[in-house]
């Protein structure tokens, strides 16, 4: 056999190689590719060799992308006391680079169009503290669940937002910078304060201090339709039948499992503070508009996911019910919701209020209609859903599923054509939200011309304002060349990563068609 072929590809994939002439010989490293991590904080040489420890094995930097080391295949890590603290994470390098290639600043307001389960997120987050935000976009509720519980664990869900929507019309603004500091600068949670990875949602909040201090009563934005409540006062812990105990622990009755929990006062704050409701009313939300100030086109509305606390499907904690009215029949939809196979082509999301608070009685807070000129997002990530042929650790999951299912998902004409479909239309609904001069990256990892190059080039031709262009990082990857100019292929023979396909396209920051 050729030694540069991968043994044992099952014959439904090497057709699906033939017929998008990939070259099974990029996936002869495969079986034996290193895993990546990567430290949330820069790491000590001390630290280094204690995480070694903890994993029994050594940890390689990879030298073309900072934070991130290698590791053999078989290493487990989530045993690990780094791993639980969240100083490391699994993030494939390749899934760095993309990251990367959207050079991402502090400050910067990011959109993550295809965030679940969440790996580029967090660098994300990392990457635009302290004052940027992250917002995260994903059709399918388990794995926006999993996003979620990703982002608390992993100390990034201070300058992040969730939303449960189709992004293919996802339309939400970025939240208001000012009303972020604002808020930490009045509630005390500044950046490394505890409060972080407890998922404050702070889109467009308006806090302000009354004469009383401690209490904060926060109205909510305009355009957005979200808000966090007041509670923190002593009468405010009476009137939610909570009792101080000796030690100044508040204890706070769970009506569910009939115990107290006991929570200092600081704690008690910063989860009240954090746990307040976010409200997103059950009405389509002021549309996106454009520089000019005239409205885009009415985009559906999208679900808040998470933030402070459970909202919509939970891991390891049960949902709260929103209203009488409303628990029961979105409990209903949301189980249809799971049972149903989300279809290839992307789906319909219906609007629906989620709502979220320990003990607290959510408010329903009054939008008004937004005005004036929309900010856009300076940096889009637009990882799209794909086959995912560019890793053959996915592709043998069809060992189990069966590869008639392969077949039927992956070879099909019709559902390639609904998946490219859908593909083109993130990319262009993710490039509306991207502001004059900013950039955006668009990946997959495929390695089919069809989901990579003929997406772009055709999303080119219909946008004379935007431009591929050169990723400068990249002079030092270990990537090819993709078929259009300036894009880039990871593949596992050269990279020793995950397949990944990026194209990094910019806005034209002065244009007139
Ligand atoms: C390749 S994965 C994204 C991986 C993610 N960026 C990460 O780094 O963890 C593609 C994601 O797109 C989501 N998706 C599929 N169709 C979508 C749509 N129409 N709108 C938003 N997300 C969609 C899928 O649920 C899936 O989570």
């Amino acid at each position: 056999m050729d030694p540069a072929m991968p043994q044992q590809l099952p014959q439904s994939f090497r057709d699906f190689c033939a017929a998008n002439n990939i070259n099974e010989g990029i996936y002869r490293s495969d079986q034996n590719l290193p895993r990546y991590v990567r430290f949330k904080a820069p790491p000590s040489a001390d630290i280094i060799a204690a995480v070694c420890e903890q994993l029994g094995a050594q940890l390689e930097p990879v030298r073309w992308l900072p934070g991130f080391f290698a590791l053999p295949q078989n290493v487990k890590i989530a045993g690990s006391e780094a791993y639980k603290k969240g100083q490391i994470f699994g993030i494939d390098a390749s899934s760095g680079a993309a990251v990367e290639a959207l050079d991402v600043r502090p400050g910067d307001n990011v959109l993550d169009l295809c965030a679940a389960p969440g790996a580029k997120l967090c660098l994300i987050s990392d990457h635009v503290s302290p004052s940027g935000t992250a917002t995260g976009v994903d059709i399918s509720p388990p794995r926006l669940a999993a996003t979620r519980t990703l982002l608390r664990k992993y100390g990034a869900a201070h300058n992040c937002r969730l939303f449960l929507a189709d992004g293919t019309t996802f339309s939400e603004r970025p939240p208001t910078r000012h009303v972020l500091r604002q808020f930490s600068k009045q509630t005390g949670l500044e950046q490394g304060s505890e409060a972080k990875g407890r998922g404050i949602h702070l889109e467009g909040v308006d806090v302000s201090i009354n004469e009383e201090g401690a209490r904060r009563s926060c109205e909510v934005d305009e355009d957005r339709g979200f808000g966090f409540g007041e509670i923190c006062t002593e009468s405010a812990v009476e009137a939610q039948g909570q009792s101080r105990k000796s030690d100044g622990r508040i204890a706070i009755p769970n009506p569910k499992s009939g115990t107290d929990s006991l929570q200092t006062a600081r704690e008690c704050e910063i989860s009240r503070s954090l746990d307040t409701a976010a409200v997103q009313l059950g009405k389509t939300p002021s549309p996106v508009q454009s520089l000019e100030g005239t409205a885009l086109e009415e985009r559906q509305p999208a679900n808040v996911e998470a933030c402070g606390t459970e909202i919509g499907p939970t891991e390891g904690s049960e949902s709260l019910d929103i209203s009488e009215k409303r628990s029961e029949r979105e409990g209903e939809s949301r189980k249809k919701e799971r049972r149903r196979r989300r279809p290839i082509g992307g789906s319909e999301t219906k609007a629906q209020l989620f709502f979220f608070g320990r003990g607290i009685t959510p408010r329903v807070l009054e939008t008004a209609e937004g005005s004036g000129r929309a900010k856009l997002y300076d940096k889009v990530l637009v990882d799209a859903e794909c086959t995912h042929d560019g890793s053959l650790k996915h592709i043998r999951k069809y060992d189990w599923w069966g590869w008639d299912t392969f077949e039927r998902r992956v070879m099909d004409p019709d559902r390639l054509a609904a998946l490219t479909d859908l593909q083109g239309r993130l990319l262009s609904n993710g490039f509306r939200l991207l502001k004059p001069g900013g950039s955006l990256v668009y990946s997959t990892c495929s390695f089919t011309r069809a989901q990579n190059e003929d997406v772009v080039s055709t999303f080119l031709d219909a946008h004379p304002d935007a431009d591929v262009v050169a990723i400068p990082q990249a002079a030092t990857w270990p990537c090819s060349p993709g078929t259009l100019q300036h894009t880039l292929r990871f593949t596992p023979d050269v990279s020793k990563t995950g397949g990944l396909f990026i194209a990094k396209i910019m806005r034209k920051q002065e244009f007139r068609s």
